[in-house]
């Protein structure tokens, strides 16, 4: 991403050694003659020489192409409102599953601005974490001191994500984690979280202009059905509607039943139980079935009930944008959106939407906020040492996930 101060780099090691407390200092950028204040001066990584341990890839795919090195550059703030964080925890998600194999390259390293002759490696993947701000430009509020506890996210388009030691986020990626959370599941909300209620608010419009635009969230009374209620996204979809007195069905398989039954939804049903799935005809029609399984808008096409939307972030844009060129794959989008759309609409009445993962303060602000009243507790399925990142990266592939795969540094 283009960034104003482009070109006014701070190494932490310039700026962390010997340094004892915090103080402001500005550098001038030769190039751009613009000036670009950073505050930093991190007391806990006065240890580091440059360097950081990380997972790169230097070639899409598998997990054999993961690759740690102890020797890789600590990432710079490039912008007054970039922050540099030292990772305790992180995360993987699916999406770091499909970006191993190269999935989104084409959007994504358009989102990167590299010239046509660039190429993106090496990259980190890791888009949430839990960890302590180090390093600050001067343009990032006074609330967030250094040495701040924070949560936050890696915007997709980014190389550098959050399986390092550091990771460098714009500022409203983060915020003060909340106090109820371990490091662990701090690192476990914001990715799945922000993309449970972008798909409902933004996407599904359930709380109205204020849910979407607001950290206030809302939808009380009105009715949804979640598709795989148990994984990383499913969890925290279940646990956001019933914090907002929405009436939730979900599904998931037989042996989760009983824990996303324990998460507060109303009517839980095994999707490998044909009678079972019958009785989701009861309570139709649904104002929003959220995909949180990864069926994708075809499956709309095979439900036997009515619905307003059905919203699936398993959306084929990216996809169809990597195999066809930007193009010829934006055609096939709008083609096939129309397409999925005008059956849905005639057969349920309802529409089909993608839902996205999206970086938003006030999603953050929503989802602390259900965190610090109890409303919302992270589930963990499995946690890992960093060495053993790989490990997490296959048990996500096994599927079957009861939440998130958490990784401690
Ligand atoms: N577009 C975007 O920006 C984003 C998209 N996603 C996508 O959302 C989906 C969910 O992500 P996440 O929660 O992290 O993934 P997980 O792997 O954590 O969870 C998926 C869950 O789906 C359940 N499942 C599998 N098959 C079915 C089925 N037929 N019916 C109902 N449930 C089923 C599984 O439950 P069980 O064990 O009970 O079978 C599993 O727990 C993924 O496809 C992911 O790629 C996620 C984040 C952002």
């Amino acid at each position: 991403m283009q960034v104003a101060g482009r070109n006014v780099f701070l190494p932490l090691r310039q700026t962390v050694l010997g340094a004892r407390r915090q103080y402001p200092v500005a550098r001038q950028s030769k190039s751009a003659g613009t000036q670009t204040n950073v505050e930093q001066v991190p007391p806990s990584a006065a240890k580091c020489h440059g360097k950081m341990r990380g997972w790169q890839l230097h070639s899409y795919g598998d997990i054999d192409e993961l690759q740690l090195s102890d020797k890789l550059k600590i990432p710079s703030i490039r912008s007054s409102n970039e922050c540099l964080v030292r990772i305790r925890t992180t995360t993987v998600n699916p999406i770091d599953v499909a970006m191993l194999r190269g999935y989104g390259a084409t959007v994504l390293n358009k989102m990167r601005c590299l010239p046509s002759d660039g190429i993106e490696f090496p990259l980190i993947l890791g888009r949430e974490f839990c960890g302590e701000l180090v390093h600050k430009g001067m343009g990032v509020s006074e609330s967030l001191p250094l040495g701040t506890r924070v949560w936050g996210v890696v915007p997709l388009q980014a190389s550098a994500g959050a399986h390092a030691e550091y990771v460098a986020v714009p500022s409203y990626c983060i915020s003060q984690a909340p106090d109820q959370l371990d490091d662990c599941e701090a690192a476990s909300v914001l990715y799945a979280g922000l993309t449970a209620w972008s798909g409902l608010y933004v996407t599904g419009g359930l709380g109205g202009p204020c849910g979407a635009t607001t950290s206030s969230g809302g939808g009380a009374h009105k009715r949804v059905l979640v598709l795989g209620g148990s994984g990383g996204v499913g969890t925290l979809a279940v646990q956001i509607l019933k914090s907002q007195k929405v009436q939730v069905l979900a599904t998931c398989s037989a042996r989760n039943v009983e824990m996303v039954r324990n998460l507060g939804a109303d009517f839980v049903v095994d999707y490998n139980d044909c009678e079972a799935m019958e009785e989701l005809c009861k309570y139709a029609p649904y104002d929003i079935v959220l995909d949180c399984a990864g069926q994708g808008a075809q499956k709309a096409e095979e439900l036997k009930y009515d619905y307003r939307q059905y919203i699936t972030f398993s959306s084929p844009m990216l996809a169809n944008i990597d195999q066809q060129g930007l193009v010829f794959g934006a055609i096939k989008n709008v083609g096939d959106l129309v397409q999925t759309n005008f059956k849905s609409f005639v057969q349920r009445g309802g529409l089909v939407k993608w839902g996205f993962f999206s970086p938003a303060p006030h999603g953050i602000e929503f989802l602390k906020k259900l965190v610090e009243s109890r409303k919302l507790i992270p589930q963990i399925d499995c946690s890992f040492d960093f060495a053993e990142l790989p490990k997490a990266f296959e048990r996500l592939k096994g599927g079957h996930m009861q939440g998130k795969a958490v990784v401690k540094l």
